[in-house]
């Protein structure tokens, strides 16, 4: 399972958590202007915009499963299994692997607006990056300052929904998501009243009660409701320091801990990281499953018009702080 959200103070931030049982072995992808992007189909941008995120690198390439732009587009890829489906490559289309689509938006999107424009001329293609690695089956929430939106490829075609939330988890499809939370209206970070019978005395016997019918269990349904809660009602400063607390505290909601989500015998999904990024200041940062301390990338302490990846390995062993 995976979610991912936005998040709006003085900046904007957005990230994921990344559940899985198992890790492919992530780093921290910086891909700077003249990185010599190639397509598998054909296309090439060779000069294009700066990026960073989180990736499965293979031949100094970067799969990217979340990113940034220098301009403030970020995009995620979750799990859509069973729904996400791609196109055949056709002649004379603009055909786009499924892997690629991360860098393919990023590297020529300044704005949500040109991604919408630019989804349209596409078609993502079900190509695997190479014999060893699956075709992910995947869906996409593409969000900046102005608004999100979700991309979904399945067998009737390209669904691209406007994402009023912020937020996105696994199956089933964006739109019962969304529609799921109509289910939840009542929720409240305030106290309930008595609207249950006038004859009943009920009484709020302990604080946080207007929530109560929050699921609490780690389904993506249940998770995209109790993100969607968190952030829609969560608060702080506006500062940088209080505002990626505060969404790795929303993301936090959904965390998966070992144990409780058991895919197979004896092997169980974790959150593997949370990545939160500042869209405005081209910051990445993260906590993995074993390292509670937020650690960041910043993309602008590399150079931006060279032509090399730069990567870090995701750092993933605690630092205990010893107090006495
Ligand atoms: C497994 C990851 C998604 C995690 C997730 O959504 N879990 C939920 C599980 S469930 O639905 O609820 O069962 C996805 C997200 C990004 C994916 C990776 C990226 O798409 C980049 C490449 C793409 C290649 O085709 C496959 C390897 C890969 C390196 C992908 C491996 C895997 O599919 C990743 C890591």
């Amino acid at each position: 399972m995976c979610t991912a959200a936005t998040y709006q103070t003085k900046d904007f931030y957005m990230g994921r958590t990344l559940d899985y049982e198992f890790s492919y072995g992530e780093k921290i992808a910086i891909m700077p202007r003249n990185y010599p992007l190639q397509y598998r189909h054909g296309l090439k941008n060779i000069e294009h915009y700066a990026m960073i995120g989180m990736a499965h690198v293979v031949e100094d390439y970067p799969l990217y499963y979340d990113a940034v732009n220098e301009k403030g587009l970020g995009m995620a890829g979750l799990n859509f299994v069973g729904n996400a489906c791609y196109q055949e490559v056709k002649e004379g289309a603009v055909n786009v692997a499924q892997y690629e689509f991360i860098p393919w938006i990023l590297s020529q999107c300044a704005s949500l607006n040109e991604a919408k424009k630019l989804i349209q001329t596409m078609n993502l293609v079900n190509t695997p990056y190479n014999e060893q690695l699956p075709v992910a089956s995947l869906h996409w929430i593409i969000a900046d300052q102005s608004g999100s939106i979700t991309v979904e490829s399945v067998k009737e075609g390209l669904n691209i929904y406007e994402n009023p939330v912020g937020v996105l988890a696994n199956n089933p499809s964006f739109d019962k998501q969304l529609f799921n939370l109509n289910n939840y209206m009542s929720l409240s970070p305030k106290q309930p009243q008595n609207l249950f019978s006038k004859e009943l005395d009920l009484q709020t016997y302990s604080r946080g009660m207007g929530a109560l019918g929050l699921p609490g269990d780690l389904s993506s349904m249940s998770r995209f409701v109790r993100v969607a809660f968190t952030k829609m009602n969560g608060q702080s400063r506006d500062n940088e320091r209080d505002s990626v607390n505060q969404f790795f505290h929303i993301l936090g909601s959904v965390e998966q801990q070992r144990g409780c989500c058991e895919v197979a015998d004896g092997k169980y999904e974790i959150t593997i990281y949370t990545s939160c990024w500042n869209s405005q200041k081209g910051i990445y940062y993260y906590t993995t499953y074993n390292r509670r301390q937020i650690t960041a990338v910043n993309m602008h302490k590399v150079n931006l018009d060279a032509q090399q990846l730069t990567t870090y390995p995701m750092l993933d062993d605690e630092e205990f702080y010893e107090q006495n």
